[in-house]
């Protein structure tokens, strides 16, 4: 763009020929083209067909005179303001007046100073240039301004609106009228104005441009929701700020939606595991500068994976919306404690404890929630009955990170669950300890079946009528090469969760098969072995397979193999089972379940399953004759056992007492320590002849 003025055409009205001689050739001399008029009436055709840069015009003119040819040039000007120099008679304050109305720009006074004329004009077409620049940028500047939706104003450093135009799209909170001339305080809120004003000097001490978010409730006699703004401040100039300001309420809706998408379980509507990490990491933050602690509870619902399956997953997903709807009415904040309560997937749940004066409150959530959770959930006509499993984690002693806190909690989670659900456990780092063995220990039993360190021993099972050994069942042990003998009940649950169960299930099975044909004598009553079948091993789809195998390998007769099952097996995916046990029934076993009484049984899918007998938990047994409540319960069992058409075997008979007393309910069969304790095969055909003889004395 160019920077100096272009030199220009000039008209020279005067009536005086002398005067225009000398006009025309000052303006040669300084560059300048010139076209002339001898009156007023000559000086408005020209200007109008040559549309001249300047205009230099004597006042004093016959006819029309220079003051009304000049009017006329303003009436007649449609774009930009072309400059005007009076040329007038003296320098009278009265005529330099009367010209500057007339609409002229500058004025000479005669006599004139020829040289100075020259740079004059040259100056005031350099300024008319100038202003007409100027006047084009201004225009650009206000039709960007128009185009943008943005509200814009203008402010001085101390806080003064110097202008305000309102933005087209912008919701009108304020009026112009109200804001030019007034300071922001007298505008916006008083916390809003401060922020603002701390921004403006800012923006002028550092020319950088800066931007503020803030909320402004929208004026009128309902209460509207508060609209936001983002207000962004540029430096024009030492002490002054141009400000854009933007209606971003849809913006903030949107990001609101996304947010909630991104942070809040879909299922439930509660924060989800990616906003209870973050609200982890904050409260980590927080915590550690407040020095302050806090606790992490990690819920788990027991047994959900069967109310899935049994009931299918439309009742599974209104349970976990009942059960967030519970957890959130128990950890409601301002009730003990401020809770932050989230899940993380599947039926796991996260409760964050901030600000913990002491553990006890941490473990009175976790009670409550328990609680909570015992309470029967009423879905689609279903009386659900669930416990939950509840591990915690706290800071700052468990762990100073979010992952560590997290997996501290889970792994008491754990904890609990092993320590027979329906728990609340607090991490210790022996838990870690434990759980190292527990590895331990997994890494052992993949070497036991290779280093043949499993045995099995045998637990008669009686007829209680004749009190004749009918079977036996076959109980797994492990001799561990450093610990010595472990029990199953530590190591079989391990085998499950690692799958290490299918391969020594199928041993057990095999050695059980072969150790029981050694047993039977020609002319003898046969004698039957139970193995007991864990869940992975029912669902393992070589089951039937191996039996058959087993069976065939072995050469024992099918009728003689007695496969125990417990009720949370059979219910878990029914449906399946029936498959299962089908075939298992085609082979010929018999089937049998085991602990009953401690799991749900449905009693439609228990006629369904066609087993042949029930086996009483020994929790039922062990308080006989005494305890009222489990003499009921077990005479109940026969009862419905026997209607289904099923023999009844009590476990864990321990007294003559309860034998008699089983007897008396009609109980069919009996196996407990009083009747014989698990012994190793060998013994077995002793205690077999031992009691031929007995039963011939
Ligand atoms: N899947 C498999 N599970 C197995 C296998 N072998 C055993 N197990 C299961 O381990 C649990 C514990 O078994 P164990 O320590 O062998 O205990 C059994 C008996 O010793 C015990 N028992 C028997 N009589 C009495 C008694 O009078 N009192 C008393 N306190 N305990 C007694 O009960 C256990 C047998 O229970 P059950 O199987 O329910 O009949 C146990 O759950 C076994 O099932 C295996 O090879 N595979």
């Amino acid at each position: 763009m160019a920077t100096s003025p272009k030199r220009g055409l000039v008209l020279v009205a005067d009536d005086d020929p002398t005067m225009r001689l000398l006009m025309l050739e000052m303006l040669a001399q300084v560059g300048l083209d010139a076209i002339e008029a001898e009156d007023g009436l000559q000086a408005i055709a020209r200007y109008q067909s040559a549309s001249p840069d300047l205009v230099l015009l004597d006042v004093d003119m016959p006819g029309l005179d220079g003051l009304a040819v000049c009017r006329e040039i303003r009436q007649l000007e449609t774009h930009g303001t072309v400059p005007i120099i009076m040329v007038t008679g003296g320098d009278e304050l009265d005529s330099v007046t009367r010209a500057y109305e007339a609409g002229a720009t500058d004025f000479v006074s005669k006599p004139i100073n020829w040289p100075i004329l020259g740079h004059r004009v040259l100056y005031v077409l350099r300024a008319s240039d100038a202003i007409s620049r100027l006047r084009i940028a201004d225009a650009q500047h206000r039709a960007v301004l128009a185009a943008i939706p943005d509200t814009f104003f203008r402010m001085n450093k101390d806080g003064y609106y110097l202008d305000y135009e309102q933005g087209h799209e912008a919701s009108s909170v304020f009026a112009s009228d109200l804001c030019v001339g007034r300071h922001l305080s007298q505008v916006l809120p008083p916390e809003i104005a401060g922020h603002m004003l701390e921004q403006v000097h800012s923006v002028l001490q550092t020319q950088h441009i800066r931007s503020l978010d803030y909320q402004l409730p929208l004026p009128g006699p309902a209460p509207l929701p508060a609209r936001h703004f983002e207000a962004r401040l540029v430096a024009t100039g030492p002490n002054e700020v141009l400000g854009l300001v933007r209606d971003i309420s849809e913006r903030k809706r949107s990001e609101e939606q996304i947010r909630r998408l991104a942070y809040c379980d879909s299922l439930t509507g509660i924060p989800n595991r990616q906003a209870f990490l973050e609200t982890l990491e904050a409260e980590l933050v927080r915590s550690r500068k407040a020095n302050k602690k806090f606790a992490v509870l990690f819920m788990d619902l027991d047994a959900f994976k069967r109310i899935n399956d049994t009931l299918g997953h439309d009742v599974g997903d209104h349970l976990l919306k009942a059960v967030s709807d519970r957890l959130r009415d128990t950890t409601r904040p301002g009730d003990l404690v401020c809770t932050n309560l989230a899940r993380l997937g599947g039926d796991e749940f996260t409760i964050l404890i901030p600000d913990l004066d002491k553990v006890e409150d941490a473990l009175n959530v976790a009670q409550r929630v328990k609680e909570a959770m015992r309470r029967p959930f009423l879905l689609e006509a279903h009386e659900i009955f669930v416990t939950a499993s509840i591990g915690i984690s706290l800071y700052p002693e468990d762990g100073e990170d979010c992952n560590s806190l997290l997996k501290y909690a889970d792994t008491a989670m754990y904890h609990a669950k092993n320590c027979g659900k329906n728990n609340a456990k607090l991490y210790s780092s022996s838990l870690t300890m434990q759980i190292m063995s527990h590895v331990k220990l997994e890494v052992g039993l993949r070497k036991a079946l290779q280093n043949d360190e499993l045995y099995l021993l045998y637990q008669p099972q009686i007829d209680v009528a004749s009190t004749q050994i009918v079977g036996f069942e076959a109980l797994v042990r492990w001799k561990h090469p450093e610990r010595g003998v472990i029990s199953p009940t530590e190591f079989i649950p391990l085998a499950e969760e690692t799958g290490l169960i299918v391969p020594i299930g199928e041993w057990v099975l095999r050695t059980a098969c072969q150790q029981a044909t050694t047993w039977q004598l020609p002319g003898r009553r046969p004698v039957r072995v139970a193995v007991n079948l864990s869940a992975k091993q029912f669902k393992d789809d070589n089951l039937t397979q191996s039996v058959l195998s087993a069976l065939h390998d072995t050469g024992l007769p099918a009728e003689l193999l007695e496969l125990e099952l417990t009720e949370g097996t059979l219910m878990d995916d029914a449906r399946a089972t029936m498959v299962t046990l089908e075939q298992l029934r085609g082979i010929g076993v018999f089937l049998s379940i085991d602990d009953f009484g401690t799991g749900y049984s449905s009693m439609n899918y228990l006629k369904r399953f066609d087993v042949r007998a029930l086996k009483i938990d020994r929790s039922f047994i062990s308080g006989l004759p005494l305890d009222a409540e489990n003499a009921a319960i077990t005479r109940a069992i026969v009862a419905m056992a026997h209607g289904l058409k099923m023999a009844v075997v009590a476990e864990g008979v321990e007294t003559d007492a309860q034998l008699v007393l089983l007897e008396q309910y009609g109980c069919d069969m009996a196996q407990g320590y009083y009747l014989g304790h698990p012994s190793p095969p060998e013994l077995i055909p002793s205690l077999l002849a031992s009691q031929r003889a007995m039963a011939m004395t």
